[in-house]
């Protein structure tokens, strides 16, 4: 049997740095493929991407792989840069990442290594495992703190059976662990968070350079006015920190809560308490939908996460339209924010799902 060739993408991160040596291990013939998807201009200052090129190439050379890099940045703008500028403008709470995987990684990156560098498969260090049962199917990670099966659910079958997740079924410090017995620089470097390409602290200041902002009114549910916000994009339903509302003498302790946003008057809605009623939900619609099996959704019972890292919530869940499912929780939920993903769950099976488009506060 020939070798077969995988084209890994390495990130700079521990998690791609241990994918590509575990492939190497298993015979694979392995190269690795940097994407640079944001162009250095005066964003320099944001974008860590020539600190992360050099992790990758010293990673390379260790293992003794060849790099390439390629430039997206012209398919990230258009994909899903311009998408997160206009769901940040509408108000609304994108999650890039997302977008990227299903544009980027498992789209331009995927097309790039089948055709042009003749590959196999393509491999990522994200927390996912494969399992075949007529088609491929995708599991969530065996390390539930890491398990990133959120951020893949616009997966197809096609794109399953094409991708390789060698880290999917260890867990993190073990995944830390080979790569500090190895010697490998990226064996302590800290989790990316926050979007692709810009870290999570100066994402503000990074938004306004895009979306001009417009302070306004930070008013109660009872309509009273009790603060100043700097810009409603900079606030997403649920958040507690950065309101700077003082405390008020005749008020409860409870600490405030974003709990709408008002586009129309430019208003931040806030309530105490983080279970406040117009704060929960009891079902949502979701559209752009995206099956693994790219069929309509069989009406019943699954799992559903509303943001990464939630516990799955039991739900019942149908096709409403074309591109549109509605699910109705089991127990009332806090924070279903528009933009999110809603994904659904068939036990450890993540079957794919939709943006958010409404929550429902009454069924
Ligand atoms: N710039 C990039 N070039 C090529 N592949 C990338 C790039 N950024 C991310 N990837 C791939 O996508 C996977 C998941 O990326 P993510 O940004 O979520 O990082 P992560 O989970 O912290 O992983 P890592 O530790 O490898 O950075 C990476 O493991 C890598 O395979």
């Amino acid at each position: 049997m020939s070798t077969k060739k995988v084209v890994v993408g390495m990130s700079g991160g521990v998690d791609s740095s241990v994918s590509a040596y575990l492939l190497k291990e298993q015979g694979y013939d392995v190269v690795g493929l940097f994407m640079k998807n944001w162009e250095e201009d005066d964003t320099d200052t944001y974008c860590s991407a020539a600190a992360d090129l050099a992790d990758a190439r010293a990673v390379c050379e260790k293992i003794g792989i060849e790099l390439k890099t390629i430039n997206f940045a012209a398919e990230y703008w258009d994909r899903v840069f311009e998408n997160f500028l206009s769901e940040y403008s509408a108000g609304r709470t994108p999650n890039p990442d997302i977008l990227c995987n299903k544009e980027i990684k498992f789209k331009a990156f995927l097309d790039y290594a089948m055709e042009d560098l003749e590959a196999d498969y393509i491999a990522t260090g994200h927390y996912v495992q494969r399992t075949f049962d007529e088609k491929p199917k995708l599991l969530r990670g065996t390390d539930p703190n890491k398990d990133q099966s959120y951020f893949l659910y616009t997966l197809s079958h096609e794109q399953i059976g094409k991708s390789l997740f060698p880290v999917g079924d260890i867990i993190k410090p073990k995944v830390r662990e080979i790569a500090s017995k190895l010697g490998l620089v990226t064996a302590a470097k800290k989790d990316s968070t926050g979007i692709c390409f810009i870290g999570e602290k100066r994402f503000n200041e990074f938004l306004s350079r895009f979306i001009p902002a417009k302070g306004g009114d930070i008013v109660t549910v009872d309509g009273e006015v009790i603060g100043k916000h700097d810009g409603l994009m900079y606030h997403t339903l649920g958040q507690r920190k950065g309101l700077r509302i003082g405390g008020r003498k005749d008020g409860s302790d409870e600490p405030w809560y974003v709990v709408d946003k008002d586009l129309e008057h430019n208003v931040l809605i806030v309530a105490q308490g983080h279970n406040h009623p117009r704060l929960m939900s009891k079902a949502l619609i979701a559209t752009n939908l995206c099956f693994t099996n790219r069929e309509p959704l069989k009406a019943g019972r699954y799992t559903v996460k509303t943001r990464y890292r939630q516990p799955d919530i039991p739900c019942y869940a149908e096709q409403t339209g074309d591109d549109q499912i509605k699910v109705v929780f089991d127990h009332d939920v806090a924070a279903v924010t528009p933009g999110q993903s809603a994904v659904l769950y068939n036990g450890e099976e993540c079957l794919g799902g939709g943006i958010i488009e409404q929550r429902l506060q009454n069924i």
